[in-house]
């Protein structure tokens, strides 16, 4: 008999591009990775469309607001706890959001798009660089 897998988790996150520089932000104590980076963004509600969830999780994670500039492909990824399916988005801050703040995250920073397959980068991540890099 085969089991089928378990339904991914929805996951969305926010490439947020300003000059040469991308916003990192790091995941707190408690959580799962906690200490490593990831994108801003979280799980989609059910119902929700990905780019609404895109647009919370922003306000909720940072009080930022976003446009949108390229939807990305979804890239899956299985943790030893279930599997996420990641929707990636490469966004501007709009002229009229306040500055990114970690109201959920330990730490947030603008490293260089060459930095950023770094070691403590959350596993999902790596192919979601490599889709940026390969937009440039
Ligand atoms: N937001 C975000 N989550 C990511 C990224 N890469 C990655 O593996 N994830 C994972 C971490 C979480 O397991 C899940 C997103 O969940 P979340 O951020 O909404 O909430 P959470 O930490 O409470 O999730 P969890 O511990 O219950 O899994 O996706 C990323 O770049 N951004």
């Amino acid at each position: 008999m085969t089991l089928s897998p378990a339904m991914p988790v929805d996951v969305v996150c926010a490439v947020i591009r300003r000059q040469d520089r991308i916003l990192l932000a790091q995941r707190p104590p408690g959580k799962r990775l906690a200490g490593l980076w990831e994108f801003p963004g979280g799980k989609v509600d059910p119902g929700e469309t990905p780019a609404l969830a895109l647009h919370r999780e922003l306000m909720e994670e940072l009080g930022c607001e976003v446009r949108i500039l390229q939807a990305g492909p979804a890239f899956l990824h299985e943790y030893p706890w279930g599997c996420i399916r990641l929707f990636p988005f490469l966004c501007e801050l709009t002229s009229e959001s306040p500055e990114p703040q970690a109201h959920e995250h330990t730490e947030l920073i603008w490293d260089f798009q060459k930095n950023l397959l770094r070691p403590d980068l959350a596993p999902a991540d790596v192919p979601v660089v490599r889709w940026l890099t390969d937009l440039a």
